[in-house]
């Protein structure tokens, strides 16, 4: 039996091989898409049946099957770099082992178990690329038998965010979050804390100040320290169980305060509002009868803190300054001596040093992170009230309800129910405030709701959500019923038959003459809304009840978010005018620039300086075409001419710079690491890979020549214009078209920068892409870049709106323009005259 063992092993490794360079030639990219499927390698596929005759197990097969891939996997693992074209191999021995698996000729996680061992020997960046490669497989390889992989990937997923920095890879760890939400079914249990545990050994240390001696100078200084309120007794110890000082102790150090407060200066608060954070992981501890005192420092805890943070608020009401609250450290990793795995859980930190605390009490996030554990804790706090415990005896549960979550032994008293509720709509009123305040409230409001279904969820004891199918007589009786419904509101005409009348209705327009009112496909100018939102708060404020309000604060809501999606294109400087999204005037402002003031073509151009004039359509160009139709020349002269009307967009990249490129100007030169950590953060409008490298545009970028008061300039191909209109970003597209592909040749050849070979791999990319702009409505305009100057006019009228005043003002009907095309100048065409004269120009190729 060991001989047949040791030459089928030798056999598969020998079919395994095959397969891989079979994989090759089939998939002919070096990159993870697109995936090998079945039918690329059936023949092989067959051949695995005959390595094993009929007689042996399934288990011996599996085995054998392990035993001559995992040597191919580390072999692989050894000698290929992860950025190296040549890793496709790699890729492709994963797809082929997840056929097999979905086969059921290997175990179920064999997979799983070499992903897990390719992430352990990889850095970040190479886990970046692995992850590529499961996002893009995910459905694939977790439809079968995922029963007996879930824990493989659970365990490889936790691993990973182990060594991921929540403050520096938070995109990343998304990314793996997301991936096991989307993998796993939304009621599995596997990350349920089922018994309520507190993961009490999230200790937040801080240091023990030592008291200051009060200076008859010092105590004239800080008047304010003689108004403090007498301090309750703290009885607190740090991480280490060090006592801290149960006096108050005097300082001259203070955030500042307003006069009708009498907040603590920092000093004093300093131990006080650390020593917060072990009521909020050990909450057990403030039902501690023999420790009354427990919930005392709580409540005169939160009580000086809210004083300071109020004072704080009252001073500081701007932008949030920058995250301080997280370290980077803290993602060690601990077992607690049960062997359960909530240690290994991830464990934030704040940084406790007595030098940062008044600069992290003047950071609005901060105090916000800080009020919203406090807002957690009044929750769990409020669940246990009376009231709440009397709701939940009388809900219907199961019977083997959760009890260990359902704290039977503790009740919240009336005095300290009455408490947390006034403390918790205190701390809402004040979160309510401060940048984007309401919005911040609201979020926070969303997520501890879904926290208190979550909860009940638990002590349901994590009841299955799945539904069950719907039985087909079901779903035929309401298919039956929703007809029914529907027939009602089709009027009939006495014969029976359907009245079509309200074809012919309106204003003697033909139907298609309608659909093509621009008004149904163009934004509106933001304006309209600002009247709209008038009479909306006009309505608001005359309503009598909240439900006759309840119509017109929808129909405002509706306006405001209309305008602001609008103002995104061309107003984002007044987003950081806008405190209240209840008041969105700004937005309606026009631009402010008193230094140059803004023309219009409107007026008289020989009355301007070019430069003052700004096109009335704000929205981004972007202009594409086949290589070498002269893009960039045209873009150039654009540029050229008026510097201050238009911004063209660099692009960032992973190409190595060429000679005489200069980094910001002809691009971003960015490292593969850097250009990931942007993707994972969304902060690309479109990216693309050619041979090999990375393209993408910075959404921030884009925005700041937006800021800037400019019309963003961008180059793109058709990959990065359908990005953009997947997004329905408003931009106005111009497709540059060369008069022939002689031509185009002729000026490849000319410009000198490319091999023949790549002249023609170009020529004929440059016909897909013509043919590409012959589909109706995607681009605004067409050009045939012939005459340089003419097109260059074209191209300007175009951007500034005078086409049509000119086309109309000399009456130039569309046959000119087309004639025009055949004379070999330029022209400029809406879309469908484009096409004609594009399929002309093809056939007389
Ligand atoms: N209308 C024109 N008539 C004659 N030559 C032109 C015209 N427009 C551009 N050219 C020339 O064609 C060549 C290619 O132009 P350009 O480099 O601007 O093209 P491009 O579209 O930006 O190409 P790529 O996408 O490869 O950067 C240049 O040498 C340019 O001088």
């Amino acid at each position: 039996m060991e001989g047949h063992d040791v030459q089928a092993v030798d056999e598969f490794r020998g079919l395994m091989e095959e397969m891989l360079e079979k994989a090759h030639e089939v998939k002919q990219t070096d990159t993870i898409d697109p995936p090998l499927n079945k039918s690329d390698l059936a023949e092989s596929f067959e051949r695995v049946l005959s390595i094993f005759p009929s007689t042996v197990s399934a288990d011996f097969k599996k085995h054998v099957i392990e035993t001559a891939i995992r040597p191919i996997f580390y072999n692989l693992l050894a000698t290929t770099s992860i950025d190296s074209p040549a890793f496709v191999k790699l890729w492709n021995l994963f797809d082929i082992i997840s056929i097999l698996s979905d086969d059921e000729h290997t175990e179920s996680g064999l997979l799983f178990w070499l992903v897990e061992e390719l992430l352990d020997s990889q850095t970040l960046a190479g886990c970046r690329k692995i992850f590529d490669y499961l996002e893009s497989r995910r459905e694939r390889i977790t439809a079968k038998h995922f029963q007996s992989k879930n824990l493989v990937i659970l365990r490889s997923c936790n691993e990973l965010l182990r060594r991921l920095s929540r403050a520096e890879d938070t995109a990343f760890c998304g990314r793996v979050f997301i991936f096991l939400f989307q993998s796993f079914p939304l009621g599995d249990r596997s990350s349920v804390n089922l018994r309520g545990e507190y993961h009490t050994e999230n200790i937040t240390a801080f240091e023990q100040l030592p008291p200051k001696e009060a200076t008859p100078t010092a105590m004239e200084v800080d008047s304010d320290a003689n108004l403090k309120p007498p301090m309750p007794e703290v009885k607190v110890t740090n991480g280490t169980g060090r006592r801290l000082s149960e006096e108050p102790t005097t300082g001259t150090k203070g955030v500042t305060f307003s006069k009708a407060e009498k907040p603590m200066p920092s000093d004093e608060l300093y131990p006080i509002f650390w020593a917060l954070q072990q009521n909020f992981s050990q909450p057990k501890r403030l039902f501690d009868s023999k420790h009354p005192e427990y919930f005392a420092s709580l409540k005169s805890g939160l009580k000086a803190t809210m004083a300071v943070f109020k004072s704080v608020q009252a001073e500081n009401s701007g932008r949030p300054t920058k995250i301080a609250e997280e370290s980077k450290k803290g993602t060690k990793r601990k077992r607690s001596q049960g062997g359960e795995d909530l240690a290994d859980a991830y464990n934030p930190k704040y940084l406790t040093s007595p030098d940062l605390f008044e600069l992290e009490i003047s950071d609005l996030v901060f105090r916000r992170n800080i009020l919203v554990q406090v807002l957690i804790i009044l929750e769990f706090l409020l669940h246990l009230s009376a009231k709440a415990k009397e709701k939940l005896s009388k809900a219907s549960l199961p019977d083997n309800a959760n009890k260990s979550v359902m704290y039977a032994d503790w009740t919240l008293s009336e005095e300290d129910t009455k408490w947390a509720i006034e403390t918790k709509l205190s701390v809402a009123d004040y979160l309510k405030q401060g940048y984007e305040g309401p919005f911040f409230l609201r979020m926070i409001e969303t997520v501890l709701s879904r926290d208190k279904n979550w909860a009940r969820w638990k002590v349901e004891n994590c009841p299955s959500i799945a539904r069950p199918a719907i039985a087909p007589d079901e779903y035929a009786s309401a298919k039956s019923a929703a007809r029914r419904t529907t027939s009602k509101r089709v009027k009939l005409n006495s014969g029976g038959t359907l009245d079509l009348k309200f074809l012919s209705d309106g204003d003697g327009r033909s139907n298609l003459d309608r659909l093509k009112d621009s008004s149904r496909y163009s934004v509106p100018a933001i304006k309209i809304y600002e009247a709209g939102i008038l009479d909306d708060d006009f309505d608001i404020d005359r309503a009598e009840d909240t439900e006759a309000k309840q119509p017109h604060i929808e129909a405002k809501a509706s306006k405001s978010w209309r305008a602001l999606r609008i103002a995104t294109t061309s107003k984002l400087v007044a987003f950081d005018k806008i405190e209240n999204s209840e008041k969105i005037d700004d937005i309606f402002k026009d631009d402010p620039k008193p230094e140059e003031p803004v023309a219009t073509i409107e007026q008289e151009p020989e009355a301007m300086d070019t430069d003052t004039i700004h096109p009335t359509d704000r929205r981004p160009i972007v202009v594409s075409g086949p290589s070498g139709v002269g893009k960039g020349t045209l873009l150039k002269m654009l540029m050229d001419k008026h510097p201050k009307v238009f911004g063209r967009k660099t692009s960032h990249t992973t190409r190595a710079p060429r000679e005489g490129e200069i980094h910001g100007q002809h691009y971003y030169f960015v490292t593969k690491e850097e250009y990931d950590v942007m993707r994972d953060g969304d902060q690309y409008l479109e990216l693309n890979n050619f041979n090999g490298n990375d393209y993408g545009t910075s959404k921030k970028v884009v925005e700041s020549i937006i800021a800037q008061g400019k019309v963003p300039v961008m180059e793109m191909d058709y990959h990065g214009i359908q990005q953009l209109k997947d997004q329905g970003y408003a931009a106005r597209f111009i497709f540059l078209a060369p008069p022939d592909i002689p031509t185009l040749e002729q000026r490849l050849q000319r410009r000198g920068s490319d091999e023949a070979e790549k002249i023609q791999q170009r020529l004929e990319i440059a016909e897909k892409e013509i043919e590409q702009s012959k589909v109706g409505g995607f681009h605004d305009t067409v050009i045939v870049n012939d005459d340089l100057e003419v097109s260059y006019k074209a191209l300007e009228d175009y951007v500034f709106g005078r086409e049509e005043s000119n086309e109309a003002a000399a009456g130039v009907p569309v046959a000119v323009i087309e004639e025009k095309v055949e004379d070999g100048t330029a022209a400029v065409m809406e879309n469908n005259e484009a096409n004609a004269a594009l399929v002309t120009e093809d056939a007389t190729q």
